[in-house]
């Protein structure tokens, strides 16, 4: 068993998540970074890669204090359960992740990571470790579905995103497309790593909604079962 899934991913309108120095760029506006707060605090857990956290130092924190309250009336914690997916142990101790909020944090890290990194983790972390070079990503959801993970949202990065849907692990996408143009081949886009070859392995989605938000489109789209 393994929690429902979702990512979302803000791009820009020609399918670029950051530029290709990979510093990150605001392709969201107001309205589409409050929809993401409401998603996150419907969330269980929220899981990034290490390349996500190294590049934004993102802390996966719900902003609103309203929802915060709603999580906290519901007898859960202010915030979901932060995840990083971390091979080999890179996650710097200062990190955002590891300090901001209240609240638990799981770095998931394969047979690689050096042992004492994960001893100085387990002061702000719970550290599971799962896969031999890389992180077992299916292990992975089934150990957080064990520890009470219903509902996963996966905010990237690519390779991250990439690695789950060629896995089979995603149900649900959410892609907000941005008014801006970011160029670059080597620009991360929302499924990077070595991408899938033949047409039978490509995800099948189903579009459940298009809106305008801001000045971009938000898309939903299911991913069917294979
Ligand atoms: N626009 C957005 O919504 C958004 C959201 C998040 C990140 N980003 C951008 O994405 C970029 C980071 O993405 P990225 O692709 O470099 O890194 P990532 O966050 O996808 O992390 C990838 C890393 O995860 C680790 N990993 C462990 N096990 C793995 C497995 N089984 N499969 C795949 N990876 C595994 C590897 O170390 C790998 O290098 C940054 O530029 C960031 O700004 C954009
Ligand atoms: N939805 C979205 N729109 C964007 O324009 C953008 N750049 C991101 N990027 C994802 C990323 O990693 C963010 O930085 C975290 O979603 C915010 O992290 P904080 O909790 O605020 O620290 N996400």
């Amino acid at each position: 068993m393994r929690p429902f899934v979702f990512v979302n991913i803000a791009m820009s309108a020609d399918g670029k998540i950051s530029t290709r120095e990979r510093r990150q760029v605001r392709i969201s506006g107001k309205e589409d970074f409050s929809r993401v707060d409401r998603i996150k605090a419907e969330s269980d857990a929220i899981m990034v890669g290490i390349g996500t956290v190294l590049a934004d130092n993102p802390s996966l924190t719900v902003k609103s204090p309203d929802l915060r309250a709603e999580r906290r009336a519901a007898g859960r914690d202010e915030h979901p359960i932060r995840v990083v997916v971390d091979s080999r142990g890179r996650i710097p101790l200062d990190s955002d992740i590891l300090h901001k909020g209240t609240g638990r944090r799981i770095v998931a890290v394969s047979k690689q990571a050096p042992p004492e990194k994960l001893e100085a983790l387990e002061e702000y972390a719970t550290v599971i470790v799962a896969g031999e070079e890389t992180v077992d990503l299916t292990a992975l959801l089934e150990e957080l579905h064990r520890r009470g993970v219903g509902r996963l949202m996966v905010e990237g990065g690519g390779t991250l995103i990439g690695a789950l849907f060629a896995r089979g692990l995603v149900d649900e996408l959410q892609t907000f497309v941005g008014n801006i143009v970011i160029g670059g081949e080597d620009a991360p886009t929302p499924a990077d790593g070595p991408g899938l070859l033949r047409e039978e392995d490509f995800p099948r989605l189903r579009l459940t909604e298009a809106v305008r938000l801001d000045e971009g489109l938000l898309i939903r789209w299911g991913v069917e079962k294979r």
